[in-house]
């Protein structure tokens, strides 16, 4: 899967929110998207999944142009998106979460419920608990699951570190890089550990723009912390 987008520029009335944003991800890598609070990454993640029209530019997934699709159409193509926030149903158990989603994309009976689930032991043994009962990291842990019943090819996270524990930040941290390899992943984080240990190529957003880019083993953790410390 070849994922870019190119001089991606959007605007909240006259406020210019992303600055030509443009980068790659390689087949089955993690790209991970640094920025302190407000540089953007939301509004670039609404971009990529067709919640928000950018004002100009073009996003691609293998050369074609997708700037225009849906959301939905952009999630049958393979594109994933765990937002912040998380967004399950919290009136749903687990198991109907994640069937749910299953269900929607036609690959339930294929096997991705149980291997979505035996990466996350936890929602088994709650299978029957619902969403709204869950501790926010076991709902990001269920977010995350319900995200790859839909055997994604690109995989996009909001923080999904953010107000978790650190043993369940362990565990998502160990699930992404298993993932590796099987599917890209673009990884929006401001937990700078977790983003070194995951990722393989940083990009980092001040103010909408980019302001740096470069390959993990080049990049050094004084570098990072430059850009995103307050
Ligand atoms: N719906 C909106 N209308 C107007 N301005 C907005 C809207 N959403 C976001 N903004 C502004 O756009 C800028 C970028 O916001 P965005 O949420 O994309 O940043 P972020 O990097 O994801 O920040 P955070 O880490 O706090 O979520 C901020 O200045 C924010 O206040």
């Amino acid at each position: 899967m070849q994922f870019r987008i190119e001089e991606l520029d959007q605007h909240y009335g006259s406020a210019q929110v992303l600055r030509h944003v443009g980068f790659g991800i390689a087949p089955g890598e993690c790209l991970a998207v640094l920025g302190r609070n407000g540089a953007g990454k939301t509004t670039l993640l609404r971009c990529i999944m067709g919640l928000l029209a950018p004002t100009s530019g073009r996003v691609l997934l293998d050369g074609q142009d997708i700037t225009g699709w849906s959301p939905h159409r952009r999630s049958r193509a393979g594109i994933a998106y765990v937002p912040q926030g998380r967004e399950i149903f919290s009136e749903l158990t687990i198991g109907e979460n994640i069937e749910a989603a299953a269900r929607a994309h036609g690959t339930y009976g294929t096997g991705v419920v149980e291997e979505a689930v035996s990466l996350f032991p936890v929602l088994r043994e709650m299978w029957k608990r619902s969403g709204g009962a869950l501790s926010g990291g076991q709902q990001q842990q269920l977010a995350i699951a319900r995200a790859l019943v839909t055997r994604p090819r690109l995989l996009i996270l909001d923080e999904p570190t953010e107000g978790i524990q650190p043993n369940i930040v362990a565990a998502i941290g160990e699930v992404l890089r298993a993932l590796k390899g099987r599917m890209s992943i673009l990884l929006v984080e401001q937990y700078l550990d977790f983003a070194i240990a995951t990722a393989d190529a940083f990009v980092v957003l001040s103010r909408g723009a980019v302001v740096e880019t470069g390959r993990a083993e080049v990049m050094s953790r004084e570098n990072l912390t430059r850009f995103i410390a307050v």
